[in-house]
C-alpha cells in the first residue's frame, strides 16, 4: 500500500499525452489576439496554455493578453511561420513539462504565417504522439479582406488550411458585403465552415474541442510525399525546409510574404501632440499594421495603440510595470529610417 502511494508520489514527470491544440491563424490585424482574449476570458475552469508567436522584436501581444496567469504564456522566438522548427517544438515541450494541470494549448501565429509548416510540425514530428491537433481557426477581417487578398499568397493559404473561418469585424460591413465575402471564401475553400463574429465573440464550445482538423488527410499526404515520422529534432524531412530554417536565422523576416517589422522603444515619454502629428501627417503609407504601448508625458495611464489598415485606436488602461514606449510597425518595403527619426522627435 505505502509502496503504491510513494510510487504515485514519485511518479515521473510524464508529459501530458494527447493534449488538444487549437491554432489561431489569420492575416495581420484580423483579430487573432482579440479572439484569444475572448477565449481566455471565457474559459472558466479550463486550464489553457497559450503560445504566442509575434512578428516583430517586441512582444506587444503577450502584454495585451488578459491572462492573469502570465505563466501560462509561452513565447516562441523568431518565426514559427517559415518551417517545421525547433523553436515551436521546444515551446510545446515547455508547456508539456509543466507541473500544473493543463487541459488545452492555443497557439497564435503571426499574421504573415503560412499555417501549413505549423500544422506539419504538430503532425509530422514527435509532437504527433504528445498532442492532438483539434482545429485550425482562421480569423478574417471582414472589412479588409477582399479578392485582392492583400496581394498575399499566405492570406489564401490561411483560408485554405483553416478548418473553421471566424469572419470577424462584421460590425464594419453591411449585409451585401457580407454575402459577397462569404461567396468568395467559399470559392477559396469549398464547403468552408464560417462563423461570424465581432471582437472574437464566439461560443467556445463551437471552436474548442471540435476535432475539425483532418489529421488522417495530412498523414496520408506525408506518406505520399515521403515525409517520415521523426522522433528527434532533425529536420531533414524536406531539404527545402531544412534550407529555409537555417537561412531564416541569418536573415530574419525577409521571407514573410514581403512584410517586415520595425520596432521602436524608449524610456522617455512622448509628447501627445507631437505623436498625433506623426500619426496624421508623417506616418508612411506603406505601414499596414502597427501596435504599441505608449507613454505620454501628460498622462498617468498606459495607452494601447492599434492600427490596422486605415483604422487606429488608442485605449487607456493602467501600467502593470514600469513605463516605457514600445511600438511595432509592419508593412512592405519599410525602412527604419522612415519612422525612427520622426518618433525620436516626438519624445520629450
Ligand atoms: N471594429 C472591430 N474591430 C475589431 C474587431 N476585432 C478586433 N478588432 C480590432 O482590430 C485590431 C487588431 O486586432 P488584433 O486582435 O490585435 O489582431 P491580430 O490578428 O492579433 O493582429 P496581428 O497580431 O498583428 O496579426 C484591434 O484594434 C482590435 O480591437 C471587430 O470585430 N470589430
Amino acid at each position: 500500500m505505502t509502496d503504491i502511494i510513494s510510487a504515485v508520489d514519485h511518479a515521473p514527470n510524464i508529459p501530458k499525452m494527447g493534449m488538444p491544440v487549437t491554432i489561431i491563424t489569420g492575416f495581420l490585424g484580423s483579430g487573432k489576439t482579440t479572439l484569444l482574449n475572448h477565449i481566455l476570458k471565457n474559459k472558466q475552469d479550463l486550464k489553457i496554455a497559450v503560445l504566442v508567436n509575434e512578428f516583430g522584436d517586441i512582444n506587444i501581444d503577450s502584454q495585451l493578453l488578459v491572462s492573469v496567469d502570465q505563466d501560462m504564456v509561452e513565447l516562441t522566438n523568431g518565426c514559427i511561420c517559415c518551417t517545421i522548427n525547433d523553436s515551436l517544438i521546444d515551446a510545446v515541450y515547455r508547456v508539456l513539462e509543466r507541473q500544473e494541470r493543463i487541459d488545452y494549448l492555443v497557439v497564435e501565429t503571426t499574421g504573415v504565417a503560412d499555417p501549413l509548416p505549423i500544422i506539419l510540425t504538430f503532425l509530422g514530428t514527435e509532437l504527433r504522439d504528445l498532442v492532438s491537433l483539434d482545429s485550425i481557426l482562421t480569423v478574417v477581417d471582414a472589412e479588409a479582406f477582399n479578392r485582392e487578398h492583400f496581394h498575399s499568397e499566405v492570406a489564401i493559404k490561411q483560408i485554405t488550411y483553416g478548418d473553421f473561418i471566424i469572419l470577424n469585424k462584421t460590425d464594419l460591413i453591411n449585409h451585401e458585403q457580407l454575402v459577397d465575402l462569404e461567396n468568395y471564401l467559399q470559392e477559396l475553400k469549398a464547403g468552408a465552415r464560417i462563423l461570424h463574429s465581432n471582437y472574437g465573440h464566439v461560443p467556445l464550445p463551437l471552436i474548442l474541442g471540435v476535432g475539425f482538423t483532418p489529421v488522417e488527410h495530412y498523414l496520408s499526404e506525408f506518406k505520399t510525399n515521403n515525409h517520415e515520422h521523426h522522433h528527434d529534432h532533425d529536420h531533414d524531412h524536406n531539404h527545402d525546409h531544412h534550407h529555409h530554417h537555417h537561412h531564416h536565422h541569418h536573415s530574419p523576416h525577409l521571407e514573410n510574404d514581403g512584410f517586415v517589422s520595425i520596432s521602436f522603444q524608449s524610456d522617455r515619454p512622448f509628447d501627445v501632440h507631437k505623436f498625433e502629428h506623426f500619426l496624421n501627417e508623417q506616418m508612411p503609407e506603406n505601414i499596414f499594421r502597427a501596435k504599441g504601448i505608449l507613454w505620454f508625458s501628460d498622462s498617468e495611464k498606459r495607452h494601447i495603440f492599434q492600427m490596422s489598415g486605415p483604422r487606429y485606436s488608442l485605449n487607456a488602461d493602467e501600467w502593470p510595470n514600469s513605463r516605457k514606449n514600445q511600438l511595432v510597425f509592419i508593412g512592405r518595403n519599410l525602412e527604419h529610417s522612415q519612422v525612427s527619426p520622426q518618433l525620436n522627435e516626438c519624445l520629450l
